[in-house]
């Protein structure tokens, strides 16, 4: 018999550790797009190498620090490329180089464009703090900062794990668990106590790999049976589903 537990999320569960890109802001399509043009230029340079699509994205560069995605899309086309340094300039045909060039389009795009977050996930921040559920953000993003800036979320996440703080202390980038345990440990949380919030299939495997009490996965395009497989307890197609069950 199938034991159905009706205990409230905010009481099973102490802190909520939310991926950015793709989760409470819509800046994954941003970086969608910044990759797929970076990469088709470098693949134009290549014999017989068919475009760069949103598949390639999802398997091979979503949720990882920005040079891991530049090197497992490459290799994945059986290209290798020299590292470089993260000071080679755009234009240099290094992983770096690759990466620096997405980046500048990127960053461009965000002055440009500005970023709204998602209304859902709004709207489940703020039922999460009437509750006095603590909240992180952990991305790979070294832009994190910038993007919770301009999306006027900054002040609802003081504890941020980005790209950065993850360089600068050594943790391995999704999918490792490091950086989503390096959150709950900033909260004061216990992992069986965080739940996890992921869109990316190697953010959700860092999830399932850190032993948090809940992976939920948002299905922006990836597809829910993929986020399941990569070991998400529970898949939405948007956060209002979360804000509206604990509202
Ligand atoms: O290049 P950045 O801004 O440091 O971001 C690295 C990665 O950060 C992740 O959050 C995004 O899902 C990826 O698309 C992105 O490539």
């Amino acid at each position: 018999m199938v034991v159905m537990d009706s205990t409230p999320l905010e009481e099973k569960f102490h802190a909520v550790l939310f991926d950015l890109d793709g989760v409470l802001t819509p800046t994954a399509l941003i970086h969608m797009r910044a990759w797929q043009e970076m990469f088709n230029e470098e693949l134009s340079r290549h014999q017989d190498q068919s475009p760069y699509t949103d598949d390639d994205y999802f398997a091979y560069v979503d949720g990882k620090p920005r040079y891991d995605g530049v090197r497992d899309f490459l290799a994945s086309r059986g290209i290798t490329l020299a590292e470089g340094t993260p000071s080679d300039s755009p234009d240099t045909h290094t992983i770096c180089g690759l990466g620096n060039r997405k980046n500048d389009l990127f960053t461009a795009v965000l002055a440009r464009d500005g970023i709204q977050p998602y209304p859902g996930s709004r709207r489940w921040v703020h039922v999460l703090h009437e509750h006095g559920v603590a909240m992180a953000v952990v991305s790979s993003s070294r832009n994190a900062a910038a993007v919770l800036e301009a999306a006027g979320l900054a002040a609802d996440f003081p504890v941020l794990v980005d790209g950065n703080r993850s360089k600068a202390e050594g943790l391995p980038g999704k999918p490792a668990p490091d950086t989503y345990l390096r959150g709950a440990e900033l909260l004061g949380v216990p992992a069986e106590q965080c739940i996890v919030v992921e869109d990316a299939v190697s953010g959700v495997r860092a999830g399932a790999a850190g032993g948090f009490g809940m992976v939920l996965g948002v299905n922006r395009g990836v597809g829910g049976d993929r986020l399941r497989e990569a070991g998400a307890d529970r898949v939405v197609n948007d956060l209002d589903e979360m804000a509206e069950e604990m509202a």
